[in-house]
């Protein structure tokens, strides 16, 4: 476990955060400016703190120097020895578990070969390997893909979910894209001016309507776990939740594997009868659990859906019309993407 209290203060901003991350994904999530890569920087050691208590399974590292902290960090970019063949940067902090990490992050045709010839999305991975050959007892991964394209990012992030799986370290990611973190991270740290505003696992955070302010209306939605059940002919995946059965578009998953399926907020209707004549192919029958008013013109509405919660994002004139209650019992209407094509375990 990791266990971190530190803080900063500069003439405009002060850093003042504290949190817990256990073993595996951790994202740290936040608006430009939240203090994201200041909070990272200072777990490293990278940068001065005016009190800092950090601890890796009860060790205290806040006294140690950078390089005897034991951890690997990945910035945005790969920041390779140009001068140097992948396998010689690999090599450069160490060649702990070579053979495994040149596996699990395909390096083995590029070992020969020079950064300069290698696309964005190859960099990072080495640099992801350069870490994990180091031995970290943590990982930092500062917004390891926000540099690539959407091809390149596609490309990337099966690597970091296979990482993300056989690695027992606590690994912190931060990052702004939702999509990512949804896909990669249990747990979820969030930022807003240099504080933790909220955090926990990422179900629980994510179908909070408190949390909708810090997260943005755009990005809130719950994330559902559950199990691929079958493939239909015409294109459409069927995968049971606890919250029910959704339909989501692709063939994604293998039959019987596990799945994640996020569920924004803001592609949720809600209505008080059942609905006929629609081409959405999401119904669910769920219960209101929690009205969560906002500055703006909408209301965060938590639903609970069999075991699962939902978030749903109306306008506060539509939940004053419909006259929503805690309680009631309406249908919310769905579009759902399946957010991790291969197992999530
Ligand atoms: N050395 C410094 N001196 C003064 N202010 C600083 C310093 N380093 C960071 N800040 C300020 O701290 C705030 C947080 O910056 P930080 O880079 O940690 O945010 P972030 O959440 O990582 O942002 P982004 O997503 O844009 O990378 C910013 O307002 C920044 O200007």
């Amino acid at each position: 476990m990791l266990q971190v209290h530190v803080t900063r203060a500069f003439p405009d901003f002060t850093l003042d955060a504290a949190f817990e991350a256990p073993a595996g994904v951790t994202a740290i999530f936040g608006p430009s400016g939240s203090g994201k890569t200041s909070l990272i920087r200072a777990v490293a050691g990278l940068s001065d703190c005016d009190h800092a208590r950090i601890t890796l399974g009860g060790r205290d590292l806040s006294t140690l120097k950078p390089h005897r902290r034991n951890i690997g960090y990945v910035f945005q970019d790969a920041r390779l020895f140009p001068h140097l063949t992948v396998l010689k940067n690999l090599r450069y902090g160490g060649r702990h578990d070579e053979e495994a990490v040149i596996a699990v992050l395909g390096l083995a045709p590029l070992l020969g070969r020079h950064p300069a010839s290698l696309s964005g999305g190859e960099r990072q991975r080495v640099a992801l390997g350069r870490a994990l050959m180091s031995a970290p007892h943590l990982l930092l991964l500062d917004e390891p893909l926000s540099a690539l394209d959407s091809p390149r990012k596609a490309e990337v992030l099966p690597y970091l979910e296979a990482l993300r799986d056989q690695t027992a370290i606590p690994i912190l990611y931060v990052s702004h894209d939702m999509t990512e973190v949804a896909r990669l991270a249990r747990r979820i740290v969030v930022l807003d001016r240099g504080q933790v505003v909220v955090s926990g696992a990422l179900e629980d955070v994510l179908a909070d309507p408190a949390a909708v302010p810090f997260i943005g209306v755009r990005d809130a939605g719950a994330v559902l776990s559950g199990r691929v059940v079958g493939h239909s002919d015409d294109g459409l995946t069927k995968i049971e939740t606890e919250g029910g059965a959704l339909w989501v578009p692709g063939a994604v998953g293998r039959a019987l594997g596990h799945i994640r399926v996020r569920v924004p907020a803001q592609d949720v209707i809600l209505s008080r009868s059942a609905p006929e004549g629609l081409s959405a192919l999401n119904v669910l029958s769920v219960t209101i659990t929690g009205l969560e008013r906002g500055t703006g013109p909408d209301v965060a509405v938590a639903l609970q859906a069999g075991q699962a919660r939902l978030l749903a994002r109306v306008t506060a004139r539509s939940c004053d019309g419909m006259g929503l209650q805690v309680g009631d019992h309406v249908f919310a209407i769905l579009k759902a993407t399946a957010i991790a094509p291969g197992d999530v375990g």
